[in-house]
């Protein structure tokens, strides 16, 4: 029998997540301080699959390091198998008829979720974040992502059409997609880990998580918190794992119906060829979300403020250790600015950031996430030197416990060299400098040296420089700040996305991703009869 649904329910009125500052003596510091120790104290924790709510230990275990003290791991998981993947999309399936018909406000209930501190705990000590890192992300932007989701799913359930003939009723009706969407998250947030599979699942999709290997324990976490507060078995499936195994074996399936994928443009490009190769396969097309890389700039006009624009731009390139896909990492210097105090700043200040544990208060950078991280951030950083690039700044690393980079800036007389224009991932910043009359020479620059399109600012008191900027950077980047860093984007505030080599631009909290995950089905009711099938125009 299927539930009544008695009312039109509206959500309670939300606001962002209130951020906590974790200021000395407060309580808040101490309470994080506590959950540290004792995760500290219990770790490794062990970490199952989960399919249809029942954990599953394959026996197959990896284990996922601790950055800032890679002897030491946070937990050992289980990788999914063969046949666990497959039970895995058998119980989606099964679990799809009642999930999607379940009556909407009980659906949302599950995502209307509080923040949790073992979370904030465990995002420190496995991915490497400071706290008030931690704090934005699997505090803030998880909270945010699932509340205002509900939200976002109200206002598209309540796009109805806008015209009804004489006598008839219109209606849309959001179904899920017919089949299981697969979510594939990064390691660099919590809160996308929640948001790939909690988004198409709001909508009524049953979802095949893969947590990335480097996030596994944070994302196991958000897995229970979802299932603790409703959401059924079988809706969301987690299986951590090898990742080329078990996204392939989910992109075979014929009931493969959308992937939800942040990650990097390398591997987004080669999903997406997959699912193109087994097109035949499927029962429909299948829907390809997918947010990835960035090479995010800063321009900073001869207008600018000069003291905001350096602690942003410091902020913007270190914060998380320039581990954030919006990080800025190409710095484009107006010459008076540059020669007038901004670059004796923006050195006096990069001097001053502390590199070391994240558990440590007083440390504004943690580790890079894991070893090939390291070598490939250093790596980058040979390639720029070899290329004539003067390093102002860092260019130096220390991997005896922990995979430590110091935040390092690099001034290059080649716009296009190759550290201008490939992402790297790492607390590295590439600066030119331009001659005060080049600047709009230089939004063109901006434009052409990269295929990504992710993030920009532009650092100006001049009205017509900003808006000069904003129409010739119109297919630069997706989300634009005036004076502000390129990243921190807020769910709710900045829908975020971008386009070109950097993703579909289908803007990660905000109504628009919603509609990727459903397929809408018009529903016409007719309430008069007809009398004949000929017309008065037939009459004679
Ligand atoms: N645009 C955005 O919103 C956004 C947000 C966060 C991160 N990112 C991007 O993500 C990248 C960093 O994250 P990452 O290192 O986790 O990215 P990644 O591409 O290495 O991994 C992303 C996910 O894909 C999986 N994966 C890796 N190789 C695979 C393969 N061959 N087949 C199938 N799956 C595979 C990983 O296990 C992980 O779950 C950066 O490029 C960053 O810019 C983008
Ligand atoms: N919300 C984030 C984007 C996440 C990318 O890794 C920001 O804008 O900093």
């Amino acid at each position: 029998m299927s539930t009544p649904q008695l009312a039109s329910f509206k959500i309670p009125a939300i606001e962002n997540e209130p951020m906590k500052s974790y200021a000395p003596g407060s309580a808040e510091r101490q309470a994080l301080a506590a959950a540290i120790t004792q995760m500290e104290q219990e770790l490794p924790f062990e970490v199952p699959c989960i399919v249809n709510g029942v954990e599953i230990k394959t026996g197959s275990l990896a284990k996922q390091p601790m950055p800032h003290d890679h002897a030491r791991h946070l937990c050992t998981y289980h990788e999914a198998d063969e046949a666990t993947v497959a039970q895995a999309i058998d119980g989606a399936l099964a679990a799809k008829a009642e999930w999607e018909s379940m009556p909407w406000n009980d659906r949302a209930a599950s995502f209307s979720r509080r923040r949790i501190l073992s979370l904030i705990a465990a995002t420190i000590l496995g991915q490497g974040k400071n706290t008030w890192q931690a704090e934005i992300d699997a505090a803030a932007e998880l909270t945010d992502f699932f509340r205002f989701g509900v939200k976002f799913v109200e206002e598209l359930y309540a796009q109805q059409p806008a015209k009804n003939s004489s006598g008839s009723w219109n209606r849309t009706e959001y179904r899920a997609l017919e089949g299981f969407v697969l979510a594939v998250s990064p390691f660099n947030f919590t809160a996308i880990g929640g948001n790939l599979p909690g988004t198409p699942a709001l909508v009524g999709n049953v979802v095949v998580w893969k947590p990335s290997p480097m996030a596994t324990y944070s994302n196991y976490l958000v897995y229970r918190i979802l299932a603790e507060a409703g959401v059924p078995p079988g809706v969301i499936q987690f299986v951590p794992g090898k990742p080329a195994e078990i996204v392939g074996q989910a992109i075979n399936h014929p009931s493969f119906a959308a992937l939800h994928f942040t990650g990097s443009t390398f591997v987004f490009k080669k999903l997406w060829k997959d699912i193109a190769m087994n097109l035949d396969k499927y029962k429909g097309y299948p829907r390809i979300v997918g947010e990835t890389g960035g090479k995010n700039f800063h321009i900073v006009h001869k207008s600018a403020e000069v003291r905001n624009a350096v602690l942003q731009t410091v902020r913007g390139a270190f914060e998380y250790q320039g581990q954030k896909c919006s990080a800025l990492s190409r710095l484009y210097v107006s010459s008076s600015v540059w020669n007038g105090g901004f670059k004796d700043q923006l050195l006096a200040e990069v001097a001053k950031i502390r590199v070391g544990v994240p558990t440590d208060w007083s440390n504004f950078m943690g580790p890079v996430i894991g070893w090939p991280a390291y070598e490939k951030i250093l790596g980058y950083i040979q390639k720029a030197k070899d290329a004539g690039g003067e390093v102002l700044a860092g260019g130096t690393g220390d991997r005896s416990k922990g995979y430590f980079i110091q935040p390092t800036v690099i001034l290059s007389k080649d716009p296009k060299s190759v550290t201008m224009v490939e992402e790297i991932f790492g607390p590295v910043v590439t600066v030119f400098v331009f001659e005060d009359a080049d600047f709009e020479k230089t939004l063109d620059l901006i434009d052409n040296t990269t295929e990504y399109a992710l993030t920009g600012a532009i650092f100006s008191t001049d009205r017509k420089a900003l808006i000069t900027a904003t129409n010739r950077l119109r297919n630069a980047a997706g989300n634009v700040y005036y004076n502000e860093k390129c990243t921190g984007a807020v769910v709710g505030q900045q829908p975020f996305g971008g386009a070109r080599a950097s993703g579909t631009n289908d803007k990660a909290g905000s109504v628009s991703i919603f509609y990727r995950f459903v397929s809408a089905r018009s529903i016409k009711e007719n309430f008069v009869s007809v009398e004949d099938f000929g017309y008065p125009s037939n009459l004679l």
